[in-house]
C-alpha cells in the first residue's frame, strides 16, 4: 500500500469513528435476498461487512432469503414454482425442499462465509429456541374483473404470529452472529415457509432494532425517473404505492418497512446487495446508500 492510499485508509477509519460510538450496542437486522447472492466476492465482502459491524460493539443479526435457490432446487426435482401475491405457493413436497435450502444449504453457506472472516456466527431457524411461531398466512387479493376480495390458498406458507426473544437476546451478549432462515413451527405442528422481508421484519420489530437493512438488487426505491430516492416518510411511501411508482416485489418490501417502523424500529433502509460492502457504506458513512424510510 502506498502513503497515499494508507493515509486515506486512515481518514475513512477516522471518518467512521462518530457512525461507529452511535451505533455501539445497538441492533441491526440484515435482510439478505436471494437476489443478492450467489457472487462469490460479494458474498465474502458481505460477510466481512458484518463481522466488522460485531467487531464494533454493534449487535448485527442475519435473516436471509433464497428464492432464486429454492426455485432452481425445485426444478431440478421436475416441481414447478408457482406464485400467488408474491408468495410461493407451498405444498408439503414444496415446503420440504424449502426448509432443506433455507434452513440447509444456504444457512450453512453465509454462516461458513462468515465463520471465515474469523468471527462467530450461528445458524438457525425460526425453530431453534422456539424463536419464532407462524401460522397460516391469511393474504387477500383482489379480483381485478369482478372486484371482489378472496382470501388465497397458499399452503404451508406462514405468517410470524410470536417472536420470542430470549434466544437472541442471549446470543447478543455472546460472540455469536445470529444467522437466520425463514421457516417457522406452527402450534399445529406444521413447518410453515415465510417471506424473508416479512420474518426480517418481525425479529426486528420484536427486538425494536436501531436498523432494518433490505439488502437487494436496485440502489433503493426509485422514482419514475428511475433515479433514487434518498429518504422516504411513511406517508410518502404509502402515497408512491398508491400512484403505482413502487411495484411488485417492492410493494411487500415497503409495506415491511412500514409495519416495522410502526412496531418501533427506528430506522429502515433499503439498498443495493449487488455494491460491495453496501452494509458497511450505510452504516459508516454520514450519506448513507439507499433509501432510509423513517416514521
Ligand atoms: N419504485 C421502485 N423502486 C425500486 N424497485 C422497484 C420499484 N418498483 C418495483 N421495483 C422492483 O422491485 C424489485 C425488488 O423486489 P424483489 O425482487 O422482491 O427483491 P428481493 O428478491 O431482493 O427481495 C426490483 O428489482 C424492481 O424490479
Ligand atoms: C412464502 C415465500 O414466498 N417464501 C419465500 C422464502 C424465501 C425468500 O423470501 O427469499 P428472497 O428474499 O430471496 O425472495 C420463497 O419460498 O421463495
Amino acid at each position: 500500500m502506498s502513503a497515499s492510499e494508507s493515509e486515506t485508509q486512515a481518514r475513512l477509519l477516522a471518518q467512521a469513528l462518530p457512525y461507529m460510538q452511535r451505533y455501539e450496542n445497538k441492533t441491526i437486522v440484515v435482510k439478505y435476498g436471494g437476489h443478492a447472492m450467489g457472487d462469490a466476492d460479494l458474498g465474502k465482502a458481505f460477510a466481512s461487512d458484518i463481522a466488522l459491524l460485531k467487531q464494533f460493539g454493534v449487535n448485527p443479526i442475519v435473516v436471509h432469503g433464497g428464492g432464486p435457490q429454492i426455485g432452481a432446487m425445485l426444478s431440478k426435482m421436475g416441481i414447478e414454482s408457482k406464485f400467488e401475491g408474491g408468495l410461493r405457493v407451498t405444498d408439503q413436497k414444496t415446503v420440504e425442499i424449502v426448509e432443506m435450502v433455507l434452513a440447509g444449504s444456504i444457512n450453512k453457506e453465509i454462516v461458513a462465509l462468515i465463520n471465515q472472516t474469523g468471527e462467530w456466527a450461528i445458524g438457525l431457524c425460526g425453530k431453534d429456541g422456539n424463536m419464532v411461531f407462524a401460522e397460516k398466512a391469511k393474504k387477500t387479493v383482489v379480483d381485478p374483473d369482478s372486484n371482489i376480495e378472496r382470501v388465497l390458498d397458499l399452503g404451508f406458507v406462514g405468517e410470524v404470529v410470536e417472536v420470542d426473544r430470549t434466544l437472541l437476546d442471549l446470543l447478543a451478549k455472546s460472540e455469536m452472529i445470529p444467522v437466520i432462515a425463514p421457516v417457522a413451527p406452527g402450534r399445529d405442528g406444521h413447518t410453515y415457509n415465510i417471506n424473508a422481508d416479512t420474518f426480517a421484519g418481525a425479529i426486528a420489530g420484536a427486538l425494536r432494532a436501531d436498523r432494518l437493512l433490505f439488502l437487494t438488487d436496485v440502489p433503493g426505491v426509485l422514482n419514475r425517473n428511475g433515479e433514487l430516492i434518498k429518504e422516504l416518510s411513511v406517508s410518502e411511501a404509502r402515497a408512491l404505492i398508491k400512484d403505482g411508482t413502487i411495484s411488485g416485489g417492492m410493494i411487500p418490501k415497503v409495506e415491511t418497512c412500514i409495519e416495522a417502523i410502526n412496531a418501533g424500529v427506528q430506522g429502515v433502509v433499503i439498498l443495493n446487495g449487488k455494491t460491495a460492502h453496501s452494509v458497511l457504506l450505510e452504516i459508516f458513512t454520514e450519506h448513507g446508500a439507499g433509501t432510509l424510510i423513517v416514521p
